[in-house]
């Protein structure tokens, strides 16, 4: 298994670009299950999660092309197999975001339930309850959801909550169901809305896009488009956070900073000087960072896709500070693997208390989810001595080529087998 080993203490110093969204281009990917036609994409990630949606699209019937620099093209036939199975679910949740288009185009589905996950439960119950809302009938039985419909019908349809797959989901089965959908409490991710902007290129008609009620009226077929994915708020971000803990001059480019005003308020607030255009992000990191709470929420509230870097700035800042997770239930796993490096963090239920400690020491530690192991990255850039960080598989699933990134930045990083 692959590990990183971080000789800490390098400032970061440079231009780095920023790739595609991994959580706009996997529902993206789904949305060609929509049309018989070609989906043409640009600046798709190269990352873990993009390859196990490539194969279970394959799996499913639909012909992938890969081109080269995030480019690809993708066309469903009529003649596929609309089964997600146990294995790719397994790995990678967002695999539940076939359910919605295979059911609206194909009349059926079968995906396995994706099972907890190691930030949290993670139930798609909402999911389920809106396709049953259009006129789905499902059972759910043997560990997969079953799902039928001769053609799905529009609904009103208001999630107990605020999701983020859910409303992809389901807004892939209302753009070919019949009549009109209306969402009262749908999340505006700027992801949601970079899928919502596609599926209009492609046809569909949705008003409402980037507020919390969408309203659909159904059409009976979509074309083909072509689309490029939006930046990857959270990779800037993961990056940001890096160079503000280890002191430094960067600048992101092909970014979206209008897409993360949450975190560059909360990295202003800790002393970064940051300057943006419209797709670039420059921040000098002069001095220690000032800690700073935060508090996650659905967007444009600070995300919970951020809360683990957050952190990881806040162990080593001047002063003390509060995070409440309020997304996830257990997305606190890095608490123990940051104390191993010498942070002093408390946790009390959904709110850690980090106390800012002048220094890191290097150490091995574990990653135990995505989030989870770029914070550790940005404490072993920072730590002193080596840090090596184990089970980097979780990285890999949504990073596109950190460690080259970062080394181009100046950092000491490696990955060994
Ligand atoms: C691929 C992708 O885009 N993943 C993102 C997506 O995950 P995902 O879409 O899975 O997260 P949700 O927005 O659905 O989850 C929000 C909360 O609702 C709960 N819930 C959700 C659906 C449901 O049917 N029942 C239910 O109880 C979840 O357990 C969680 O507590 O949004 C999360 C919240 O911003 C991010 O952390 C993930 O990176
Ligand atoms: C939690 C994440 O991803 P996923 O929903 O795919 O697990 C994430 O991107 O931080």
């Amino acid at each position: 298994m692959d590990k990183l080993i971080i000789r800490g203490g390098q400032r970061l110093q440079g231009e780095v670009a920023v790739s595609g969204a991994k959580n706009a281009a996997l529902p993206i990917l789904c949305a060609s299950l929509l049309t018989a036609d070609t989906l043409y994409l640009n600046n798709v990630p190269e990352l873990q999660d993009i390859r196990t949606m490539n194969k279970l699209l394959r799996q499913i019937g639909t012909h992938i092309e890969l081109h080269g620099g995030g480019r690809m093209s993708l066309a469903t036939p009529a003649d596929i197999t609309p089964v997600a199975p146990y294995e790719l679910v397994k790995t990678m949740r967002a695999a539940i975001l076939v359910l919605g288009p295979l059911l609206a185009r194909f009349g059926e589905a079968k995906v396995s339930l994706p099972g907890g996950c190691a930030i949290g439960q993670r139930p798609v119950d909402q999911h389920i309850k809106g396709l049953q809302l259009m006129g789905a009938e499902i059972h759910v039985e043997h560990g997969y959801i079953h799902a039928q419909a001769k053609r799905l019908r529009g609904a009103r349809i208001l999630t107990d909550m605020i999701t983020v797959t859910g409303t992809e989901n389901l807004l892939m089965a209302a753009v070919l169901a019949e009549g009109e959908t209306v969402f009262e409490n749908a999340a505006r991710e700027p992801e949601v809305n970079d899928l919502a902007n596609l599926l209009v290129s492609m046809g569909a008609k949705i008003d409402g896009i980037g507020t919390d009620r969408l309203v659909v009226q159904g059409v009976s077929a979509l074309q083909g488009g072509s689309h490029s994915i939006m930046p990857d708020r959270i990779e800037a971000g993961s990056f940001l956070c890096a160079v503000l803990a280890t002191g430094g001059e960067v600048t992101l480019t092909q970014a979206d900073p209008a897409s993360m005003e949450a975190t560059l308020e909360k990295l202003r607030e800790m002393g970064a000087q940051i300057t943006t255009g419209d797709d670039w992000i420059r921040l000098v990191a002069a001095q220690r960072p000032t800690a700073i709470g935060a508090r996650t929420a659905p967007y444009p509230a600070f995300a919970t896709d951020m809360q683990a870097q957050l952190m990881a700035v806040n162990t080593i800042a001047q002063g003390t500070s509060v995070i409440h997770e309020t997304i996830f239930e257990n997305r606190f796993m890095h608490v123990q693997e940051l104390r191993r490096l010498g942070a002093d963090i408390e946790i009390d239920g959904h709110t850690a208390v980090i106390k800012g400690v002048p220094n890191l020491s290097g150490a091995t530690v574990m990653a135990t989810d995505l989030r989870a192991s770029a914070s550790l990255v940005i404490a072993g850039l920072v730590a002193q001595g080596q840090t090596t960080i184990e089970r980097i598989y979780h990285l890999d699933r949504g990073y596109d080529k950190m460690e080259a990134k970062l080394t181009a930045l100046g950092a000491d990083i490696q990955r060994v087998q």
